[in-house]
C-alpha cells in the first residue's frame, strides 16, 4: 500500500459511525416579505419543521418540511409533522444505518402511512449527515450532477395587478427572474383574466408568464378560460381542476393549446403513472413534500421521463434548507425542461442558514458544500422557533 494513502477503515467501523443516534425537530415560523395568496389560502409567514439527525460519529444532518397555510395545501401541517416525527418516524430510524437510504425509507413507510413531508425532511437529514461524513454533496450520492445552476421563476401572488407589475419589474431589473408564475383562482375567473391581461401587456417582450389555479376551477370553467390564457400568451397552466379529476384534466388538455402542469394530483409514483395513463399532463411539478424525499422524487421523475412527461422543479416556499435539498435532486435529472421555482428563500424576511442560496442571472445555484450544501444558523433557529 502506498505510504501516502490513509489506511482503509473496516466496513464495520463505518457502519457503526453512520448509525442514527438521535433525531430532534423544531417548528419555526418565518415572516414573508408580503402576503402570498393562493386560490384557497393566504400566508404572511411560512411554517417549517426543521429536523436534525445526529449520527454515532457525531455528525449532524438537517432537513426541512414545508407547509403552506397549515393543512390547507395538503393534509400535513407543522403540528402534525412534528407529532408524527417525534412519536413514530424518529423512533423507527434510531439505530438504523443512515446511508441505507432505501432501507430507511422502508422503515419509515412501515412506521407511518403517507406523511410525505415529514418523511422527506427526515430523509433529507440522512442525506445531509452522510454527505457531510463522506465529504460529498447529496447529489453525488444520487448519481452526480448534470447541471450546477437551474433557471428559477418568481411567483406573483398578491392578487393586486399594480403591485405585481411593480414586483415583476424589480425582479427583471435585478436580473433575478424573467419568468413569473401568477397565482389565480382566489377571485372570479373573469377578474383573473383581466389581471393577467394587464400583467401580459405591462411585461410584454420582457417576461414569460405561467399560471397556477391550485385546483380552483371545474372542467367547464377551465375549458372556457384556457383559450383566453393561450391568447394572452400564458406558457403553462398548473393544476386548473381538482386533484381527483384526472379524467377532467385529460379532457381539458385535449382541447388546450397551452400545456398543463400536474401538481396536487401527483404525490406517489403510482399517481404519476395514473396521470401518464390518462394523458392528463404535459409536465409534473416535483416536490419533496409530495414525494416523501429525494429518492421518492427521483422515482416520480423516472415515471414521468418514461411517459415523456416534462419535469418542473416545484416548491412549497422552502427556506434555503428545503430548497437546497430539492436542488440536490434537480441537479441530477437529465432533462429539467421547465426549470424550477425555488424562489422561497427570497420571499422570506430572513433565512435559516449561515449562507443563503445564490441567485443570479435568473438562475439559482447548487451550493457546493457537502450534504445539502447549507449550514443551519443556530441563532436563526432559536429566533424563529415556536415557543
Ligand atoms: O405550487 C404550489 O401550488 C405551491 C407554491 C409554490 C409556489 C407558490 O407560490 O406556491
Ligand atoms: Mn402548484
Amino acid at each position: 500500500m502506498s505510504a501516502n494513502l490513509p489506511p482503509l477503515r473496516p466496513a464495520a467501523d463505518l457502519a457503526r459511525d453512520l448509525t442514527v443516534r438521535a433525531v430532534s425537530s423544531h417548528i419555526v415560523d418565518v415572516p414573508t416579505v408580503r402576503r402570498h395568496k393562493l386560490s384557497s389560502l393566504s400566508v404572511s409567514a411560512q411554517s417549517y419543521v426543521i429536523v436534525r439527525v445526529r449520527l454515532d460519529n457525531g455528525v449532524e444532518g438537517i432537513g426541512e418540511a414545508a407547509t403552506l397555510g397549515g393543512p390547507r395545501w395538503s393534509e400535513e401541517c407543522v403540528e402534525s409533522i412534528k407529532a408524527t416525527l417525534d412519536a413514530h418516524l424518529a423512533p423507527a430510524l434510531i439505530g438504523a444505518r443512515a446511508d441505507q437510504f432505501e432501507r430507511a425509507g422502508a422503515l419509515l413507510d412501515a412506521a407511518a402511512k403517507r406523511n410525505n413531508a415529514a418523511k422527506g425532511a427526515l430523509e433529507s437529514a440522512l442525506f445531509d449527515a452522510v454527505g457531510r461524513t463522506l465529504g460529498v454533496p447529496a447529489a453525488a450520492l444520487l448519481g452526480g450532477t448534470v447541471r450546477e445552476r437551474i433557471p428559477v421563476l418568481w411567483t406573483l401572488a398578491s392578487g393586486d395587478a399594480g403591485q405585481e407589475i411593480e414586483e415583476a419589474g424589480q425582479k427583471l431589473a435585478a436580473r433575478l427572474h424573467d419568468t413569473f408564475k401568477v397565482k389565480i383562482g382566489a377571485q372570479a375567473p373573469e377578474a383573473d383574466l383581466a389581471r393577467l391581461r394587464r400583467l401580459a401587456v405591462a411585461l410584454e417582450g420582457r417576461a414569460r408568464l405561467i399560471v397556477d389555479a391550485n385546483q380552483a376551477w371545474d372542467e367547464t370553467i377551465a375549458n372556457r378560460c384556457l383559450p383566453e390564457l393561450a391568447e394572452i400568451g400564458v406558457r403553462l397552466v398548473e393544476q386548473p381542476v381538482p386533484a381527483w379529476n384526472l379524467a377532467g384534466l385529460a379532457r381539458v388538455r385535449a382541447r388546450s393549446a397551452v400545456p398543463l402542469l400536474a401538481d396536487e394530483c401527483v404525490f406517489s409514483p403510482h399517481d404519476m403513472l395514473a396521470v401518464a395513463h390518462a394523458g392528463a399532463a404535459d409536465a409534473v411539478s416535483l416536490k419533496l413534500v409530495k414525494h416523501g424525499g429525494l429518492l421518492g422524487t427521483r422515482k416520480v421523475a423516472a415515471v414521468a421521463e418514461a411517459a415523456g412527461i416534462g419535469l418542473y422543479g416545484g416548491c412549497l416556499l422552502e427556506s434555503s434548507i428545503g430548497a437546497a435539498a430539492h436542488l440536490q435532486v434537480f441537479a441530477g435529472l437529465r432533462e429539467l425542461a421547465w426549470g424550477c421555482e425555488h424562489f422561497g428563500p427570497q420571499i422570506l424576511t430572513d433565512d435559516l442558514v449561515t449562507e443563503p442560496l445564490h441567485y443570479a442571472d435568473c438562475h439559482v445555484h447548487l451550493p457546493s458544500g457537502p450534504g445539502l450544501g447549507v449550514t443551519l444558523d443556530e441563532d436563526k433557529l432559536r429566533r424563529y422557533a415556536r415557543a
